[in-house]
């Protein structure tokens, strides 16, 4: 399922008409439409009873911009089904946007009840409340009197227990970013437009935007993307794209032989895991390669499936890989660098590197934060230092390190920043963090949209790399692996989480790979 930034939408709602002669004008009335079977779906419109009164009614907020028209278009269509609907209006009407304008004549045209808000009072008798101040049209911080009115609206809601209901995005919401303005609040739906917004899947966004309903907008907008860097959600239905049946006569040989280089004196925990869960997702063999010292401690502790080796014989240890994943456990002691660099000269084949190998790398590039400011995104990153093609798993903080800038910033850029880095880099960034996102070298990004708070436990980590490596050293490519393996590390611990909440492993999580990949083969 694509994902709309604020600049793709309002791309749309300039090229569509232009290119697909599809007016506005009509993408309006089909949002508007979107909103009242949005509505439907969730209530008995006819009989709008709020315990309170039988005089209830759907109440339409509207600002003067094209969010608030499509709240009129809504009103209007209830009109003619016969469900009761009143307007307010907010802000400056002689200020308002030409198809605001338009809508509001239709509907003054059809004796809706319309009143400024400051004259609207009759809050109890309120079943539903549309929110349409606005939507990505927001600038800037929200202005005092916007504040206000939200304020009241949650106010009158908590006292009178009607549903509130955004149009688009909740007013105050950064549609690209997820950040929220002082004053923004929860809502229990959302009806956004075409495609999912992306500040609805980013939080703080995600939190307030409530259950989100994807209306469309009655005209291929995807045609004139062009080639415009697209966003798109991971679910169900890409990984059951990606996943392939394994022919029969498959044998370990076919299946991939995976090496996970990790491991020092203080950490064995996390080579284990990664090694485990590569053998989980299914690779054929799978080699853990570990300083000498502490090998027999790891040879103890493995699942038999795995072999130890020493990383001292690093160049025999490399031979006949499909796979090389590098970070879990290793340490950031003074000869890691050399170490990690040795690896990287000396093995030409699909990588994977997390954690410690990617502290050893330190800054790989810069950001300009003036650009970052202005959306400047071409000159928003140079690179400093060359990566061979490879999958990196950074969390937020060893991100924050590879690209020198505090992850506050990181946070409020997320998606851009991980775009711009795998695109400059030529890598598969898989940026670990809530949501986790997978940015491809052509600027494509996938967010997660599965996963819960259980998954904040030490070794998680470990846990995807393994299955990523496991998915590599099994021919997939090293986009889908990415994919792929944020997409069923998630969901096998959204299995666990339904009966476990957040008291599982990430030990749990990896022996539970295998039903997700049935669920997702539909076995
Ligand atoms: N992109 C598209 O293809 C379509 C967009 N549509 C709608 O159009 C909306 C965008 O419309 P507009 O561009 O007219 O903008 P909006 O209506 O979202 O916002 C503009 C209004 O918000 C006010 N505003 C902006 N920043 C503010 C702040 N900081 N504090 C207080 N008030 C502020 C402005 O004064 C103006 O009244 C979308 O969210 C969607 O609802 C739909 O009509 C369907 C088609
Ligand atoms: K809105």
């Amino acid at each position: 399922m694509n994902i709309l930034t604020t600049e793709d939408a309002r791309f749309i709602d300039r090229e569509v008409p232009k290119q697909l002669g599809v007016s506005l004008e009509i993408l309006m009335e089909n949002a508007g439409r979107g909103i009242v079977d949005a509505l439907w779906g969730q209530y008995d419109l006819f009989s709008l009873d709020n315990a309170r009164s039988i005089n209830s009614f759907v109440l339409f907020i509207c600002g003067t911009g094209n969010n608030g028209a499509d709240g009129l278009v809504a009103a209007r269509h209830l009109m003619e089904q016969g469900v009761p609907v009143q307007i307010v209006l907010v802000g400056d009407t002689s200020k308002c946007s030409d198809l605001f304008a338009l809508q509001l004549e239709r509907c003054e045209a059809m004796g809706c009840i319309i009143d400024m808000y400051d004259e609207f009072n009759d809050w109890s008798n309120v079943a539903v409340a549309v929110e349409g101040i606005m939507g990505t049209g927001l600038t800037g911080k929200l202005r005092d009197l916007t504040v206000d009115v939200l304020h009241d609206i949650d106010t009158m809601r908590s006292q009178y227990n009607f549903d509130l209901w955004a149009i688009d995005v909740p007013a105050g919401l950064d549609a690209t970013t997820g950040q929220i303005a002082e004053g923004t609040l929860a809502y229990d739906y959302t009806v956004t437009f075409g495609a999912i917004k992306q500040g609805l899947l980013l939080y703080p966004g995600k939190a307030v935007g409530g259950i989100a309903v994807v209306a469309p907008l009655g005209a291929p907008w995807q045609k004139v993307l062009g080639d415009r860097d697209i966003t798109v959600t991971i679910d169900s239905n890409l990984a059951e794209k990606l996943i392939n049946y394994r022919i029969p006569m498959a044998h370990k040989g076919v299946n991939g032989n995976a090496l996970i280089i990790g491991g020092s004196n203080d950490m064995i925990g996390a080579p284990i895991l990664a090694a485990e869960a590569a053998v989980h997702s299914g690779a054929g063999k799978v080699t853990l390669g570990v300083p000498e010292v502490i090998k027999p401690v790891v040879q103890g502790r493995i699942i038999p499936e795995v072999m130890v080796t020493s990383t001292e014989a690093h160049k025999a240890m490399l031979e006949g890989r499909q796979v090389v994943a590098m970070g879990p456990g290793l340490g950031r002691t003074s000869d890691i660098p050399d170490f990690v660099d040795s690896i990287l000269d000396s093995y030409e084949g699909p990588l994977v590197l997390d954690a410690d190998a990617l502290y050893a790398l330190g800054h790989v590039g810069s950001v300009d934060k003036d650009a970052l400011r202005d959306g400047e995104i071409e000159s928003i990153y140079a690179v400093e230092r060359d990566l061979p093609y490879c999958v990196m798993t950074p969390h937020l903080g060893e991100f924050s390190r590879l690209i020198d800038l505090p992850i506050k910033w990181i946070e409020r850029h997320y998606i851009t920043l991980a775009r711009e880095f795998a695109k400059k880099h030529q890598v598969v960034l898989v940026l670990k963090g809530i949501p986790s996102v997978v940015a491809l070298p052509d600027g494509t990004v996938y967010v997660n949209t599965i996963g819960n708070a259980g998954m904040g436990s030490g070794g998680m980590g470990d846990v995807l790399t393994g299955v990523i490596a496991g998915f590599i050293s099994q021919g997939y490519s090293l986009q889908d692996s990415a994919v792929l393996g944020v997409y069923v590390h998630s969901r096998s611990a959204d299995i666990l989480n339904d009966t476990k909440a957040w008291g599982y492993t990430p030990s749990d999580v990896s022996t539970s790979l295998g039903c997700v990949i049935s669920e997702l083969l539909g076995e």
